[in-house]
């Protein structure tokens, strides 16, 4: 997408005026992002930031206000049919599967919605069958899956026909640690074996550690980060840590470039220059001082991104 905006117009009746007052809000403002072949992506931000905004306009449910779109080559608003062909969507927060009927029942509907040919269709259903272990629920109603069986049911109904790409809103959202291992191993897999481009929204920053070569931060509908976690890492001013049990309380040690951050009392943080050896440095501590423990700490991915979201670098 280049330069992509979407502006809500909001009408609030206002106390004491007869007439609504009309405000507009720009969901998405001037986003641009080219997500080559293959590539998996995971797309982060506050609430509110604009991912379903930008997803509803790649899935073609809404029409930039302004900028240009183009899924697999087509302009998702005007051609939403012919790209619901070549892509799979899935809303962690809702199902497509029909409520009452068994999981393999809405599967074959799926089937019929997609024209899906048939040895095709049974090729992929045994495959996805096996990969996301649904054997077990295919008889069961939808509405009496679990939400973990359901969600992997959902996956299977958006892969069916075989897209080359595959959104997914908050796919491990409510699910348990093992379901989510499941989720996660299997869109690792459909990524890696089978060449699908994978564009992830979540709120989990597990899901975006174990997956994500990209990751693209959205924020107040602007770009705030594009690169891999690496980059990102670098970004946010992310560093690390050696955490000291010296034998007895005392002052800051003092070691040449590797500042104190904080004491309690026998215990003290050195903040790691930017690539400092972390061996050499625990040598030079030990030889000036008496040590009990010592534990080495990275700013976490979570500390990383909650920095970009408070605007510090
Ligand atoms: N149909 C709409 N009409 C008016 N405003 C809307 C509409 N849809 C979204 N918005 C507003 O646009 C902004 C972006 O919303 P969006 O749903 O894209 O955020 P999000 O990043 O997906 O958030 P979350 O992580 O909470 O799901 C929000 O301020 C939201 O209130």
């Amino acid at each position: 997408m280049t330069d992509v905006t979407k502006t809500f117009t909001l009408r609030r009746r206002t106390r004491g005026r007869l007439r609504r007052e009309r405000t507009t809000l720009d969901a998405v403002d001037g986003v641009s992002f080219t997500v080559p072949r293959g590539e998996f992506l995971g797309y982060l931000g506050p609430n509110g930031a604009g991912k379903s905004t930008t997803i509803k306009m790649l899935t073609g449910i809404l029409t930039p206000t302004s900028g240009r779109v183009r899924v697999a080559g087509l302009d998702p608003s005007r051609s939403r049919t012919a790209l619901a062909r070549r892509i799979g969507v899935v809303f962690g927060q809702r199902t497509t599967l029909w409520w009452d009927l068994p999981l393999k029942d809405s599967l074959t509907l799926v089937r019929r919605l997609y024209r899906v040919e048939e040895t095709a269709y049974r090729a992929r259903l045994a495959e996805l069958t096996a990969l996301l272990e649904l054997e077990p629920f295919l008889a069961t109603p939808v509405r009496q899956l679990s939400l973990g069986q359901r969600m992997r049911g959902d996956l299977a109904a958006a892969l069916l026909h075989g897209p080359e790409l595959l959104v997914l809103d908050e796919p491990t959202i409510g699910l348990d640690v093992v379901s989510k291992a499941t989720v996660r191993g299997f869109l690792a897999r459909l990524n890696a074996e089978r060449g699908t481009t994978i564009l992830l929204t979540t709120h989990d920053l597990g899901d975006i550690e174990r997956l994500c070569r990209r990751v693209l931060i959205i924020d107040h509908g602007r770009t705030a980060f594009d690169g891999d976690l690496a980059a990102l890492r670098r970004t946010a001013g992310a560093d690390r840590q050696l955490v000291v049990e010296l034998a007895a309380p005392g002052p800051p040690v003092e070691l040449d470039g590797v500042p104190v951050t904080d004491v309690e009392g026998p215990r003290q943080t050195l903040r790691l220059p930017d690539g400092a050896n972390a061996a050499s440095v625990v040598a030079a501590l030990a030889a000036r001082y008496e040590i009990r423990d010592i534990a080495l700490r990275e700013t976490g991915i979570e500390e990383i991104i909650a920095r970009l979201y408070r605007g510090d670098r």
